[in-house]
């Protein structure tokens, strides 16, 4: 065969007829002229059965769909699509228009490439991918764990605390700005250091820093660190800041609200452009950081009130986190009792542990300052309580006087009159702080106002 053989139209038709691809050739009316084999294969049809039909009325009858021909004759410009055939297998089928002399559409050429394995395959590597992460995430978790086990546990039962435990799974692996709000003490920290221990930067640094115990003009310094020589007074051999030391880790900013606004600045550019100025530095430094804010103030307040950039407020909250007060998951409440008990007995070798009585009014308690203030409660009864056994007069009067349950006294040598104010008095600071009027109390105690404000005054209550 000599190479001037390949002008012959049959011969280009058998070279046609030889590829895997099909090959779909129709005129500028839409009506087929050509199929190659694989083509008519594609289509489940025989070259007879294609020819001279529209692939208007081939798109009808669903031989295939979306048809490239009829996109390529309406919007006039090469076309992509993806068509599902009747077996269920997927081509990427591409159609280019050949124009006459007048720049008329003569032929349109379609191309069908099989991608059903293609296709397959990454949605294997997707689901694999997802598994991979699962996985590595779940070996994060057993790892913390066992650690757990020596150190703190992360402790609660409510389901605003699974809910918050599987938002916090979740977004660990995401690689983003996270900020994290709610009341002092519920345990913004605590969540801040578990996501990056179940992040992929978990054997990275996690280094912290609290905006509001810092003075003012060191907050650029302890951040983005200074070169030699920066400013007088500055540490001769420079600093590196702490962006920089927690560079491919997590930097941890608590009360970030406290944060000056020229600060706020350059936070907002490191946080855009990975990259910052060292004080004193002509050359930018590039960080892998990941930044996760904290704060119990109203950011979006602040913003308003042109405290708190906002453009920095947005790029900070891409992934808000709020962490709920204790009081809006009571349940949690013996569980963290339990939890601090061991832990303290543990720590002053005692075994002491709670009467119901006691910890009815613990579970009653708002506690306002939250998870840390119960803390601080337990330790505190376990270190000084004289018995093992933790009675509702050890607990703090404040908390008793507090809590909207009558105890009665514990038998320890107090007469019955004695023990018989206790409960009047806790009874008349109730009623007092349930209707916030003297007339009113009264009223529903069955007393005159007077006797009542005598009584008040009788128990030094305000
Ligand atoms: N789910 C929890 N399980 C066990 N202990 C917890 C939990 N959450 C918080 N704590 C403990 O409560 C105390 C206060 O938590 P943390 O410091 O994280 O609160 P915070 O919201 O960051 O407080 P602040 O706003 O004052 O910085 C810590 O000692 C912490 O270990």
């Amino acid at each position: 065969m000599q190479w001037t053989g390949l002008y012959d139209h049959t011969w280009f038709l058998r070279i046609l007829d030889s590829l895997t691809d099909g090959i779909f050739i129709a005129n500028g009316q839409g009506i087929t002229l050509w199929v190659n084999q694989a083509s008519a294969k594609i289509c489940g049809l025989s070259r007879e059965e294609l020819i001279g039909k529209s692939v208007y009325e081939l798109e009808e009858k669903g031989i295939f769909s979306p048809s490239v021909t009829r996109k390529v004759l309406q919007e006039n410009r090469p076309m992509s699509v993806v068509q599902t055939m009747r077996d269920g297998r997927k081509y990427l089928v591409t159609g280019t228009a050949l124009y006459n002399e007048s720049g008329e559409i003569q032929l349109v050429i379609a191309n069908s490439r099989d991608i059903t394995e293609a296709i397959n395959f990454h949605q294997q590597l997707d689901e694999l991918e997802d598994l991979v992460r699962h996985y590595s995430q779940e070996l994060r978790k057993i790892r913390l764990e066992k650690q757990h086990e020596e150190r703190d546990l992360v402790v609660g039962k409510s389901k605003t605390f699974r809910d918050l435990t599987e938002l916090v799974e979740r977004v660990a692996d995401m690689d983003v700005t996270i900020l994290i709000t709610g009341e002092s003490g519920v345990g913004k920290n605590v969540i801040a250091r578990r996501i990056h221990e179940l992040s992929p930067r978990y054997n990275q640094p996690f280094l912290q820093l609290n905006c509001s115990s810092i003075p003012e003009a060191l907050f650029e310094s302890e951040l983005f660190g200074y070169k030699k020589g920066a400013f007088t007074g500055a540490n001769p051999n420079g600093k590196i800041g702490l962006v920089q030391l927690a560079d491919k880790g997590t930097l941890f900013l608590d009360e970030i609200g406290e944060l000056p606004l020229h600060v706020q600045a350059k936070l907002l550019h490191l946080l855009q452009d990975k990259r910052f100025l060292p004080i004193g530095a002509e050359k930018p430094v590039t960080v892998d950081v990941r930044i996760i804010a904290a704060t119990n103030r109203d950011l979006q307040q602040m913003v308003q009130d042109g405290t708190f950039r906002k453009d920095l407020y947005y790029r900070l909250s891409i992934i808000p986190i709020q962490v709920p007060s204790l009081r809006e998951r009571k349940e949690d409440i013996l569980p963290l009792i339990d939890h601090f008990t061991e832990k303290f007995n543990k720590k002053y070798g005692v075994k002491k542990h709670f009467e119901a009585g006691a910890l009815e009014i613990l579970l009653d308690y708002e506690w306002p300052g939250n998870i840390r203030e119960l803390e601080n409660c337990i330790e505190r009864l376990i270190a000084i309580s004289k018995h093992n056994t933790i009675r509702p007069d050890d607990l703090p009067p404040d908390l008793r006087e507090r809590s909207s349950r009558i105890t009665f006294p514990h038998l320890s040598g107090m007469s019955l009159r004695e023990a018989l104010e206790q409960v009047e008095k806790t009874y008349l600071i109730h009623a007092y702080r349930e209707y916030q009027s003297t007339r009113k109390a009264a009223k529903v105690l069955g007393m005159s106002q007077s006797s009542l404000v005598r009584r008040l005054k009788k128990y030094g209550i305000r």
